[in-house]
């Protein structure tokens, strides 16, 4: 692992682009894996890369294996699946569809990841991620749903991330993201639904997460909460916060406590008035870019029904997570945080070690880095081309299918349910029986 700290880029070369518009490229229903989108939608990174900005806050696994109960480090794994989202927030550029047999390495201090693209149709992007104090791997498959005036994202496949040290395993499933107002007004995004974290080992226990529907006025806006629980579903931790921003952990009995008072404070006249002032505000702030325009929005936040008071904060918290703010040129270049805009450089040294088939060595991708919308337009053309034209002669040969280099299909021991899983071997850096996919 690289060993010595040092500046990654900051910026990219050339700014993006502003609005675009959908209309002319999407018909209703259609899984958007199967229609070629001009490049203008794309911003300049490969869907495995976006994969690798799970490791943004890796930090996060690094102290769940320094904690010594099995409350405490499910407290930081809950927040490391919910800081791996933090990316995506104003993120509305689609990231390239990698190409089969594609592959993207990151190293820094604390870890390395190897993903790679081991399905075109249906596309399936696989990780194994590892350090000194833990393994993340995982698979992920999002299926695109074009529903008018929305996006549903379905992000299928299981992730895990294992404490060797404790002998611990904990999986969950993303969940679903909904992009809004695809063709008129403003767009925006939710991430929506339940997301399980299941321990395996230690003591079995369960952090249960609910993303929160952003609710008529946005007053739920990004929010997340929900609770750590035993094998008995005895709640022993509260979770609370935005996955744009932030996640925090209290007692229980604290939030039952704030929730109280809350509804107390609502009842009692003299408040009231203030009350009804402040959601009279976010109404008129948020009504027309954030009312739920679709149905499942609203089925699927979780809500019983009951109004139950939102909290932000609750004293006696302690903050688990906390996202860094963009940095001020993010507008400029695709709304990239900090991390996003070191993905795709090209690092002193790498030239030589680099797999070939590293995203990083993708020309439409480093072209609309540089500005060059046409250039990166042609090379895509060229690049998928190409593939088609592999694909057709592996039929044609009556050859073995594709098979992924570095993983393989496999039973995840936690889940005992279907996996890619990582055969080793990447970093060993021998490429020399690897298709020319660029
Ligand atoms: C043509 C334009 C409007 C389409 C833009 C589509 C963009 C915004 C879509 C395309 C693919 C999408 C991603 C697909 C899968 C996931 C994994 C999930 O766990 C978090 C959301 C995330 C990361 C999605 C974010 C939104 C996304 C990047």
């Amino acid at each position: 692992m690289a060993s010595e700290k040092r500046g990654y880029r900051t910026t990219l070369p050339a700014p993006g682009h502003s609005e675009v518009n959908l209309c002319s490229v999407l018909s209703l229903g259609k899984d958007l894996s199967k229609i070629t989108m001009p490049v203008i939608f794309n911003e300049p990174l490969s869907f495995l890369q976006r994969v690798a900005e799970y490791m943004e806050y890796a930090k996060l696994l690094k102290q769940a294996s320094l904690e010594q109960t099995p409350i405490g480090r499910m407290q930081y794994v809950a927040a490391f699946a919910v800081s791996a989202l933090a990316s995506n927030w104003e993120r509305l550029g689609k990231p390239f569809n990698p190409l089969l047999g594609e592959t993207y390495e990151l190293e820094r201090e604390d870890f390395r990841i190897i993903c790679e693209q081991v399905s075109h149709h249906p596309p399936v992007s696989a990780f194994h991620a590892d350090s000194d104090d833990f393994i993340f791997h995982g698979s992920i498959h999002p299926k695109l749903k074009f529903w008018g005036k929305s996006i549903e994202v379905h992000p299928k496949g299981i992730v895990t991330v294992e404490l060797p040290k404790w002998k611990e395993a904990y999986t969950w499933q993303n969940v679903n993201c909904i992009l809004h107002n695809v063709l008129v007004g403003q767009l925006w995004m939710e991430q929506l639904g339940a997301l399980e974290i299941k321990q395996y080992g230690g003591a079995n226990l369960k952090a249960t997460l609910s993303f929160k529907s952003a609710g008529w006025n946005g007053k739920d806006l990004h929010r997340v909460e929900g609770f750590i629980t035993d094998p008995d579903k005895r709640k022993l931790v509260f979770l609370y916060g935005k996955w744009t921003e932030k996640l925090c952990a209290c007692d229980p009995s604290l939030y039952e406590e704030t929730i109280d008072r809350i509804r107390r404070e609502a009842k009692s006249p003299q408040s009231s008035p203030g009350h009804k002032k402040v959601l009279a505000k976010l109404h008129s702030l948020k009504v027309g870019a954030f009312k739920p325009s679709h149905q499942d929005a609203i089925d699927e936040s979780g809500n019983d029904g009951e109004d139950v008071p939102t909290v932000d904060e609750i004293a006696g918290s302690i903050t688990l997570w906390e996202g860094v703010s963009r940095p001020a040129n993010s507008a400029d270049f695709y709304q990239f945080t900090t991390f996003a805009m070191s993905l795709n450089e090209m690092e002193p040294g790498m030239g030589k070690s680099l797999c070939p088939t590293d995203s990083r060595l993708r020309p439409d991708i480093r072209k609309l880095e540089m500005g060059d919308q046409d250039g990166a337009a042609a090379e895509k053309i060229r690049l998928e081309e190409k593939q088609r034209e592999s694909r057709k002669a592996r039929k044609h040969k009556k050859g073995p299918e594709w098979v992924p280099r570095w993983f393989q299909v496999g039973i995840n021991p936690h889940t005992r349910q279907e996996d890619w899983l990582y055969q080793g071997g990447y970093w060993d850096r021998n490429y020399s029986d690897l298709e020319d996919i660029f």
